[in-house]
Order: structure tokens, then C-alpha cells, then sequence
């Protein structure tokens, strides 16, 4: 005998582009948004009966017609609108899950835009029929400390080759999500989790990624109050001190190599103390 295990389905990545227009002055919104349902999905999988099933194809189009509708503000405010549509339109469905990723434009002229070099936004919206959890984030925010940075006193053994170093690069692509404890101005938080895990990055001497990793976080619960819990993943780039001994060169620190793999993972999450239970927030 078997049983069906956890389950949901969704459209995922339908890319929607929001233009508003006020007079000359056209603003544009650019997600990346997916969606995924679950509830009695039992008969769909074990029988083929699909009378329960939202198709992901309605759920996409739900995506447009609520952008024409509803407008686009913040990305949590969006995700959070169709989740709730999801669950409180069908009674079938007892759960929604809604990601969406934002790539930001700078304005050239009132109707011109240039995608920024900036990190991607991230959220992740979870709604029940009665609660709802919000996770807002941030990936690829590249970041490098030129010095500032040390790494020894680590395990020796009999296969470790790596030297000592009181001074090296220090360079990370953050992705960082953060747990809310109920409803916030988003783009404000927004706002203030990035810069405090700026600060922090730049302003922590740092011994390890490790410690640096907590410094971050703990910078954005300081900083946000609103925020109960803090995940990070660093990825370690390497840049390696190149010998330049052979071309009868010194190397004080100023020419690296750049390796792109492998690279070190860091992961790690900061938390209040007696922080509330995270429930689906981070499924
Ligand atoms: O900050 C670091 N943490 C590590 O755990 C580690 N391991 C390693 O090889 N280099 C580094 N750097």
C-alpha cells in the first residue's frame, strides 16, 4: 500500500512586466512570479479526477489580469493578493505559495528604462484560508572587502594545504531571505535589511565568512525590527594572491586570480531569541 506524500503545483516564472503610465512619466514593475497550490489533490494523482485542480495555466493568467487590476506596489503586497485569491476562491484549495523574484530599472527618461546591475529582489508569500507568512529577500548582491579580512587558527590535518593569511580579499554574492513577524511597509524593510547587510559586510573585520555571516544577519534583526529571523548564503569567491616571483615581481596583496569554482558555501541562519514559530514560512 501507498499513500500520496505532500504535494502542490503551480506555474512557475511567468515573467509579468507592469507598466503605469501618468501622463509622460511611465513607472514599470518587472516580476518573476510562481505560483503553487495544494489542498485535496488526493483523487487528482491516485484517479486522474481533476475536478479539484486550479490549472496553472488560470493561476498564470490570474498573474496578468491581477497586474492590469490590482496594479503592481511591492512584491509581498502582490503575492500576498494572489494567494489569497487562490485559497479564498476555491474551495478545494487550502494552500498557496507565491515567489516572486523583481528585477529593478533605472529611469533614463520618462519612458526609457535601464535594467539595473543590481541584486534581484526576492519573496515568498504562504496563505491558508486564516494565516499568512511573509519571507522577503534578496540574491546575487555582489560584494568584495579589499582587506579587513583574516582566516587562521583553522583544523590542520594530514590533507590541508591551505597557508595561514592575515590579510585577504573578502567576496561574497549574498542571498539572504528574512522572516517577517506580520505585515510591514515592505519597500521600507526592504530597504533597511540591504543597507544593514551592507554595513555590515563592509564595516565587520572579519576572522571567517562565518563570522561575518552572523554579523549580517544580527545587523538586519538590529536594524528591523519588524524581523524575526534571518537566512544567509555566502559563497566564498575565491580570489587566490597569483605568484609573481617567476617574472621576478613582488605581489603585496595586488594582483589575484579570480577562481569561480569550487567555492566555499556558508550558510546560516539568525534568529531572535524566542522568535515565533516559522510554520510554512520557509517551505
Ligand atoms: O572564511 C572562511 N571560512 C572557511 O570555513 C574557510 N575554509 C577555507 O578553505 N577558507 C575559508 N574561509
Amino acid at each position: 500500500m501507498f499513500v500520496l506524500g505532500p504535494n502542490r503545483y503551480g506555474k512557475a516564472e511567468t515573467r509579468v512586466v507592469r507598466v503605469t503610465k501618468h501622463g509622460d512619466a511611465h513607472h514599470i514593475k518587472d516580476l518573476n512570479v510562481s505560483t503553487a497550490l495544494s489542498g485535496e489533490m488526493t483523487e487528482v494523482h491516485l484517479s486522474g479526477d481533476n475536478a479539484a485542480i486550479l490549472a496553472t495555466d488560470t493561476q498564470k493568467n490570474t498573474v496578468f489580469a491581477f497586474a492590469k487590476k490590482h496594479g503592481i506596489g511591492a512584491a509581498e503586497d502582490f503575492a500576498l493578493l494572489l494567494a489569497r485569491h487562490f485559497v479564498d476562491s476555491q474551495p478545494t484549495i487550502h494552500h498557496a505559495r507565491v515567489a516572486i523574484d523583481e528585477y529593478g530599472w533605472d529611469r533614463g527618461g520618462g519612458h526609457s528604462f535601464t535594467r539595473n546591475g543590481r541584486e534581484t529582489r526576492t519573496c515568498v508569500a504562504h496563505y491558508d484560508g486564516a494565516q499568512s507568512w511573509v519571507v522577503s529577500g534578496l540574491k546575487d548582491l555582489v560584494v568584495l572587502n579589499t582587506t579587513n579580512s583574516e582566516f587562521w587558527g583553522f583544523v590542520r590535518d594530514e590533507y590541508t594545504t591551505l597557508p595561514e593569511t592575515r590579510d585577504r580579499i573578502l567576496a561574497t554574492a549574498v542571498t539572504a531571505t528574512w522572516r517577517h513577524h506580520g505585515t510591514t511597509d515592505w519597500d521600507k524593510s526592504y530597504e533597511k535589511a540591504r543597507q544593514a547587510l551592507l554595513t555590515a559586510f563592509a564595516d565587520t573585520y572579519s576572522l571567517s565568512l562565518q563570522q561575518t555571516l552572523y554579523a549580517m544577519g544580527s545587523r538586519v534583526l538590529t536594524e528591523c525590527p519588524e524581523v524575526v529571523e534571518v537566512r544567509l548564503e555566502l559563497p566564498n569567491k575565491h580570489h587566490f594572491l597569483v605568484d609573481l616571483a617567476p617574472f621576478g615581481l613582488d605581489n603585496d596583496g595586488e594582483v589575484f586570480f579570480a577562481a569561480d569554482r569550487p567555492y566555499g558555501l556558508i550558510e546560516g541562519a539568525v534568529l531572535r531569541e524566542g522568535a515565533p514559530a516559522a510554520g510554512p514560512a520557509w517551505d
